[in-house]
């Protein structure tokens, strides 16, 4: 038994390891019923556990061997007298037992929860509490732990907020001599509440971080910009910005206070504020929508047709393409026109309701052209809506990106992506052929040539995301929510404040997964280039040139799933082109 709780506890990695022993008492598991019940180690009377109490003396003074249960005891044990009363006690406990005559019973395990109640299941989080040892919570921590923040920011605003930074005021009381003075901008004395973020170059960057965020709410003072980053804005995206805004500032602004003291050269403000304006847009290249108010009918209605037409066979769901042109329609392993290959199997369909109404599915042809028509219907107005707050957010005129998508001509797409289970693999290879928990290729690493993608799953995960720093992460699958990556044209269009996402779809085969893909694209005569309102004028050059949509799909025809398609699409000069926005 005491084993199983120890286990319980090296269960996850991440949780830090407890040392069971000295837990014991206060914790987790009692035993009410006694013959797998350790006599010395298990909780099984009032006294607790016995050898807390009497040490490994106890062995020798009770006569008792350290590996004896308490049914054994029971059994065996002749009640004796002794000199200490806490031996006399413990000998009255296995009286008291022994009365009850519970010795051949099985254990029933009872875990101790909330208000020392037990119950015999295990719950983690209520075990959890038991065992730490809860301290008062830290002032303002909801600004320094939150989902998804980033860990070394999270690190150094938690030293922030319990003013443990090695700043001037402090390092002056180990070291008299020590330079006191701020190194942004040679305040004599630099204390945590002057760097961040009264220091005349520190301000300067908050300022053009933050006051177009917080507005009204805008200040310079620490302690109520704590309050205000803790404080829960029922914006949930809003939230998570702001905070990931000041711990982005916080980390930028102690590291360049640092390269200072050691003699690098001064960064301009400017570059602080642009960096942290990229880390803050690296974070926000895939986001997941919540409470997206989209009908479940009319996706599960598509899920299911998409479903059913997977599961037919091969000849007859190439057919579906057979009326149109490549690269639309049945697609199997192979994508696109160089070559790439993925376990997948796929449908592309062109969102225009002209082309809809030339697809044949066979005998479900309403059905499934109609689930789609919906379904397109549906995410179309999430995209818009989505891109008319993107152009809200950079104060351009509302419908700036979503009028492109509304055009009758737009060139949007969708895709249904499959992912077989290892039963169906579309290799040909047999189950027994290969170890199924090896993750494949689904869908390439590449990023989305539209302006935004807006993804939806099943239950089974597959799609990653590539950070900034290489690592690739799993989105875990929701299929009440999507996931919306910004596509290489919202990139250009932005100027780069956007970036589009680079991902991949990876399978293991442990279960068919089914992803649909609504690419929201422009007309492909649409001109594209950065939007006139978005480039501040001598800050920040023009990054590409101004091309058509269908120049980019010409050019990423040429190339493989993973090249980067907007390179060629640089500009080497400052155009002043007419974009028509
Ligand atoms: O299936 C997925 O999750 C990703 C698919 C994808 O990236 C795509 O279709 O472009
Ligand atoms: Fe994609």
């Amino acid at each position: 038994m005491v084993k199983e709780s120890q286990k319980i506890v090296a269960v996850d990695q991440d949780i830090p390891v407890i040392d069971m022993s000295l837990e014991r008492s206060r914790v987790s598991m009692q035993i009410v019923k006694a013959c797998e019940t350790s006599f010395w180690f298990d909780s099984w009377s009032s006294l607790g556990c016995i050898i807390e109490k009497l040490g490994e003396r106890g062995y020798i003074d009770l006569g008792i061997p350290k590996t004896a249960t308490v049914g054994e005891v029971m059994a065996m044990q002749r009640r004796r007298h002794h000199r200490t009363g806490l031996l006399n006690q413990i000998e009255e406990e296995i009286t008291k037992q022994r009365m009850c005559n519970i010795a051949g019973e099985r254990d029933i395990a009872l875990w101790k929860g909330e208000k020392d109640s037990y119950r015999n299941k295990f719950v983690t989080s209520e075990t959890w509490r038991q065992i730490r040892n809860a301290k008062p919570e830290m002032e303002g921590y909801k600004g320094v732990w939150f989902s998804h923040s980033t860990p070394k920011y999270s690190f150094i605003t938690w030293l922030v907020s319990k003013n443990r930074m090695a700043t001037g005021d402090r390092m002056v009381l180990w070291n008299q001599h020590v330079n006191t003075s701020c190194s942004l901008c040679d305040e004599p004395m630099e204390t945590r509440d002057h760097l961040f973020f009264v220091c005349t170059y520190s301000r300067k960057v908050w300022e053009d971080i933050a006051k177009p965020i917080l507005q009204h709410r805008f200040s310079l003072d620490w302690k109520d910009i704590l309050n205000y980053v803790c404080e829960r804005d029922s914006d949930k995206t809003r939230n998570f910005i702001i905070k990931h805004v000041f711990q982005n500032t916080i980390h930028s602004v102690w590291g360049e206070r640092n390269a200072r003291r050691h003699g690098e050269q001064p960064s301009p403000v400017g570059k602080l504020v642009k960096m942290i304006d990229k880390n803050m847009r690296n974070k926000l290249s895939t986001i997941r929508l919540v409470n997206h108010g989209v009908d479940p009918d009319v996706i599960s209605r598509l899920e299911q047709e998409s479903i059913n037409f997977f599961a037919k066979p091969v000849l007859e769901k190439k057919s579906v393409g057979s009326v149109v042109n490549r690269p639309f329609g049945y697609g199997l392993k192979n994508i696109g026109l160089k070559g790439d290959i993925g376990e997948v199997e796929y449908l592309l369909l062109h969102t225009n309701p002209l082309f809809l109404s030339q697809l044949s599915f066979g005998n479900d042809s309403t059905k499934f052209g109609s689930a789609v028509t919906c379904y397109v219907e549906a995410i179309k107005q999430l995209a818009c809506e989505i891109l008319d707050l993107t152009a809200e957010g950079l104060r351009l005129p509302p419908h700036t990106f979503s009028k492109l998508i509304r055009a009758v001509d737009s060139d949007s797409v969708l895709r249904l992506n499959h992912y077989p289970s290892s039963n169906q693999f579309l290799s040909g290879a047999k189950v027994s052929d290969m170890s199924v928990s090896l993750p494949r290729v689904g869908f390439g690493e590449h990023t989305d040539p539209q302006i935004l993608t807006v993804l939806r799953s099943n239950r089974v995960g597959g799609l990653q995301v590539a950070f900034p720093d290489g690592r690739w992460v799993s989105v875990s699958p929701d299929p009440s929510t999507f996931c919306v990556n910004v596509g290489d044209l919202l990139q250009v269009m932005t100027n780069g404040r956007f970036l589009s996402v680079r991902h991949r779809a990876v399978t293991t085969g442990h279960a068919s997964r089914l992803s649909m893909a609504y690419f929201a694209g422009p007309s492909v005569h649409a001109k594209i280039g950065p939007i006139p309102g978005i480039i501040p004028a001598a800050e920040q050059p023009r990054l590409y040139r101004t091309f058509t949509w269908a120049d980019y799909k010409k050019f990423a025809y040429s190339l493989s799933l993973g090249d980067n398609r907007l390179d060629i699409f640089r500009s080497c000069v400052d155009e002043h082109d007419e974009l028509g926005f």
